[in-house]
């Protein structure tokens, strides 16, 4: 069994059971349902914008525990103060660290900020938690998606909307890229090694098509690789170990955005 697959099945089990506690009613009453969403891609767009797309990640696969006593208020406020474009905030909680109560808060300590849901979306029902939660944008993993499914999700999504960003790691999955879509992500990192390579990133965006706006994750650690990804046609850059593994992550992305 992959990573992915570890994460799907704990997911669905996860999806499963929320709907038994909150049900669909219940997170359309919640107000931020109704709230207009703050737009990534015309953030990542804006001249001047650092296209940082800042993340709150307390630990992974990958790396194990980054930084398990962050606040998410203080930092996330900390990124944007740092000149972040947007945030991304993990939801997921088995594998990532995350939660629902951290995009709750993020939501509430920045109202005028794009954030990202970060998680494994795999059914409606997570569209609406993560619109009533204080997400804007949400993500898709074309790894974890057939391509059905991937577009009647991005539908619904913008139907209640919000951005879809869709995540790919190879040429084959760019097939599941539909029109809903407004932003293509490209993992740089191998689900199956961990390894991450910038040139993932380099190779594919020739492939994507030139509307979709470009932005380039995992394992992005210095401002040369973000002017080298922006030679080649990305506007955002998704960073959280980067930030998250140090004593003081806000400053760690402005001493970081400062240098762009
Ligand atoms: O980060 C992992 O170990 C990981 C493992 C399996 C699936 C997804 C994973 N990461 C999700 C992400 O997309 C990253 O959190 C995001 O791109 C930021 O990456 P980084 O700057 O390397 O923390």
């Amino acid at each position: 069994m992959t990573i992915l697959d570890k994460i799907i099945k704990a997911k669905k089990e996860e999806v499963a059971h929320q709907k038994t506690v909150v049900d669909l009613e219940m997170l359309k009453e919640i107000p931020g349902f109704n709230r207009e969403c703050n737009s990534l891609k015309a953030n990542l767009l804006k001249g001047g914008s650092s296209g940082i797309i800042a993340e709150f990640k307390q630990k992974s696969p990958s790396k194990g525990d980054i930084n398990l006593s962050a606040k998410v208020e203080e930092i996330t406020k900390a990124y944007v103060e740092a000149g972040a474009a947007g945030l991304s905030v993990l939801t997921e909680s088995k594998f990532f660290g995350g939660s629902q109560s951290n995009l709750v808060k993020a939501r509430e300590t920045n109202p005028d900020i794009p954030i990202l849901r970060k998680d494994f979306m795999i059914d409606s029902y997570q569209l609406v938690e993560a619109k009533a939660y204080g997400a804007d944008v949400i993500l898709l993993i074309a790894a974890c998606l057939e391509k059905k499914q991937a577009e009647m999700l991005a539908k619904e999504a913008k139907n209640l909307g919000l951005e879809v960003l869709m995540e790919i790691h190879n040429a084959e999955e760019l097939e599941k890229v539909n029109d809903f879509v407004d932003i293509v992500g490209v993992n740089n990192r191998n689900l199956k090694t961990f390894e991450v390579d910038v040139e993932t990133s380099v190779k594919l965006a020739k492939l994507i098509p030139e509307h979709f706006v470009k932005i380039s994750e995992s394992g992005l650690a210095g401002p040369k690789e973000i002017h080298y990804l922006r030679e080649n046609g990305f506007s955002g850059f998704l960073i959280g170990e980067t930030f998250m593994k140090t004593e003081n992550p806000g400053k760690t992305c402005m001493k970081f955005i400062k240098k762009l």
